[in-house]
């Protein structure tokens, strides 16, 4: 990362993945609130770690300012005050070449693989895609990448040749999901990835999300508006509440032992939206 500058932010004996150390967002609106006029607060005052191998599980209801901070986390939103760490590096000010190499290191899933993959593309070339971009490899080895890609996420070399619209949902998810491992990537940040999906196959991509971090040692960021979802999958669950982290700690301490009183709604709140057979 040759543009990053030094920082000692965090150099302890394991240093994050990703460090947000108080950040803020602000957005310029036309209405805003009556204590903010013309502006809206979406993260105010978060400070997270990834630490290498674990999975950040990030729930609270629409609007509390997940997205944003997913974007802060990927480079695509600048924090309006506070510093972003990337491996121990300062990377809040980002230079175009800083971008890159984070562009390389932490892959995002979006929820709706329909319009996160190119509709005229087939499935081979957008695979290829990234590695083209980044100039890895030759055209041989990134066939070859593109093959084990597409074996990882557990689909046939069939559907290679196939146009995203040619596919079900669950298998344009696995496509993205594979996409963003093109690059080997240090972390991926994985925003309501099941949401778009039918209740039947979020289930098998949660799982393929579970064992590819294990197979891979992947970090991950899991973010989602249902806690049960976000409990099954992550080690550590921050819940986001108006901008702002109300609880974090371990999925055991948080389900059994809520210290803030909105977690407490949250897990009386609506059914789960996982598909039954998990979390039994
Ligand atoms: N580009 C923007 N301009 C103005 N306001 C924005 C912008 N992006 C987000 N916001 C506002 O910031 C707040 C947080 O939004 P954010 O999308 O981060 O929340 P979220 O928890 O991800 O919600 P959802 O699950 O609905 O996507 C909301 O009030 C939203 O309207």
């Amino acid at each position: 990362m040759s543009e990053v500058t030094n920082n000692a932010a965090a150099s302890s004996e394991q240093t994050p993945i990703i460090f947000l150390d108080d950040i803020r967002v602000t957005f310029k609106t036309r209405t805003g609130s009556l204590l903010h006029p013309n502006k809206v607060q979406a993260v105010r005052g978060l400070t997270l770690k990834l630490m290498p191998g674990e999975t950040i599980g990030i729930v609270g209801e629409s609007g509390c300012g997940k997205s944003t901070t997913a974007n802060v986390m990927c480079g695509l939103q600048s924090p309006t005050s506070g510093k972003v760490y990337f491996k121990g590096q300062d990377v809040t000010k980002r230079t175009a070449d800083m971008r890159k190499t984070i562009g390389r290191v932490i892959s995002v899933v979006f929820q709706d693989p329909a319009t996160a993959l190119n509709a005229r593309m087939t499935v081979r070339d957008q695979l290829a895609d990234p590695m083209i971009v980044h100039k890895v490899g030759d055209k041989a080895s990134r066939a070859k990448r593109v093959r084990e890609l597409i074996e990882m996420v557990g689909l046939p070399e069939s559907v290679l040749d196939a146009l995203p619209g040619q596919m079900s949902g669950g298998q344009r998810q696995r496509v993205a999901i594979a996409r963003a491992l093109a690059l080997k990537p240090d972390a991926i940040i994985a925003d309501e990835p099941t949401s778009a999906l039918d209740v039947s196959v979020r289930a098998q991509i949660l799982n393929l999300l579970m064992d590819l971090k294990k197979e891979l040692g992947l970090s991950m960021v899991f973010i989602s508006h249902d806690i049960q979802t976000v409990r099954y999958i992550s080690d550590r669950i921050i819940v986001m509440n108006a901008g702002q982290a109300v609880e974090q700690g371990t999925a055991a301490e948080v389900f059994n032992h809520p210290k803030d009183d909105y977690t407490r709604l949250l897990l009386g709140a609506a059914p789960s939206l996982l598909h039954p057979d998990l979390g039994k």
